[in-house]
């Protein structure tokens, strides 16, 4: 007879929208240390892609459905968690050696750690051993001043990954590692291009221990508790999807004017239609661009999709992949997540770049010539 499986240790991976959590993730992945690792992603947005982005040889991978894990997603979690122990329980699956949590860019962590640390069942079989936050070199000091998410996300980690070390100044890099010492003096700071952010020990911090972080820390966990997923949890992610109907919007939570939304087109697109859209999006409004995560069907070889993630006003190198993750959906989708910048305004962007007539929109050539056509200012 078997005995009692070992208590499985989750790490939570967090960081703000685009700090590079799924990269550091796909890293990591390559260790064989960290076979037999579960890894739960949670995304925004009624249209994945994280799934098709996640680098994994096993099915290991669980997607969480649209929705941020810190609110509507929650219970569902703890249910995922308690099904992964069933599997492994009934031999359904092998004994997971960890499992891998990586929360959406805007997800408050208390809430989930509260789930982990906070629910009897869950703590039967689980045990919270780390967070690990990742704060992307270029924007992280100006997300952490305006996100109260990221400076979360930043003073509940028992470690801190700094990404995109190559993009930014020496000057960029010291002003970030004096904010992130201030708000967690603890927590080690780790170079996202050094071997040690590669490793599996990475995830290895030993038990969840919120005495160590600031002062506010133990309190949030505490605001958490009581706090289930069943409960009337407001939030303001706006519209995503089938959620957002039945929820109230609070601004304390992510900000009533953040808004989530996909695009899917089913015809190839031209690359200087695609270029031309990106450009006056990113130029007139990056600031208001929190996240943009593409798999894009581009015209010249529809066979090689096109990966595109904007991070603000960064974007990043576009990557041609070899295939098709899935040959069956060749359709291009787009998730955005913008704060002040309406749907219907980027949509009609798209679709005049794309070649959608409508009558009452600028087409692309009037874009082209007077990209202020598509602010809607009259002169
Ligand atoms: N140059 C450079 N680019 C990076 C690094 N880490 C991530 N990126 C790029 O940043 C973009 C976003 O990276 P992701 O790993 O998708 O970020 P994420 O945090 O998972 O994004 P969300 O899940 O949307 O919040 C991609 O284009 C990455 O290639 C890094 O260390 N250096």
């Amino acid at each position: 007879m078997n005995g009692p499986l070992p208590v499985v240790p989750v790490s939570i991976l967090t960081g703000f929208l685009g700090a590079g959590k799924t990269t550091l993730l796909n890293r990591l992945l390559k260790d064989p240390a960290l076979a037999d690792t579960a890894v739960i992603i949670n995304e925004f947005g009624d249209v994945s892609i994280d799934h098709l982005l996640v680098e994994s040889s096993s099915d290991g991978v669980i997607e969480l459905s649209d929705g941020c894990l810190c609110c509507t997603v929650r219970g569902e979690l703890v249910d995922t968690l308690a099904d992964l122990m069933d599997r492994m329980q009934t031999g359904r699956i092998k004994p997971l050696k960890r499992v891998v949590i990586e929360t959406t860019g805007l997800a408050d962590p208390a809430p989930v750690l509260q789930s982990v640390l906070g629910n009897p069942v869950i703590a039967q079989n689980f045990r919270l051993d780390g967070v690990v936050t990742v704060v992307d070199a270029v924007n992280g000091a100006q997300t952490i001043a305006g996100h109260v998410e990221a400076l979360k996300q930043v003073a509940v980690a028992d470690r801190l990954v700094i990404s995109k070390t190559g993009l930014a100044s020496k000057e960029q890099l010291d002003a970030l590692s004096d904010i992130l010492k201030d708000l967690n003096p603890r927590a080690p700071i780790i170079d996202g291009d050094g071997q040690e952010a590669g490793r599996a020990e990475l995830f290895a911090c030993g038990l969840y221990d919120a005495s160590t972080k600031v002062a506010d820390v133990g309190r949030w966990l505490q605001d958490e508790k009581g706090n289930g997923h069943d409960h009337d949890h407001h939030h303001g992610h706006g519209h995503h999807g089938h959620h957002s109907h039945h929820h109230h919007h609070d601004v304390n939570r992510h900000g009533s004017d953040i808004r989530s939304f996909s695009i899917v087109h089913d015809r190839p697109i031209e690359p200087m239609a695609l270029e031309m859209f990106i450009d006056l999006l990113r130029s007139a409004h990056g600031e208001k661009l929190l996240r943009m995560k593409a798999i894009v069907c581009v015209a010249d070889r529809p066979e090689r999709p096109v990966v595109l993630h904007g991070v603000q006003s960064v974007f990043h190198a576009p990557e041609r992949l070899a295939a098709w993750p899935d040959p069956s959906d060749r359709r291009t989708r787009m998730v955005l997540i913008t704060k002040g910048l309406e749907e219907d305004f980027v949509r009609d962007l798209f679709d005049a770049f794309t070649g959608k007539p409508r009558v009452d929109r600028p087409d692309a050539q009037a874009l082209t010539d007077n990209p202020l056509a598509v602010l809607g200012l009259k002169f």
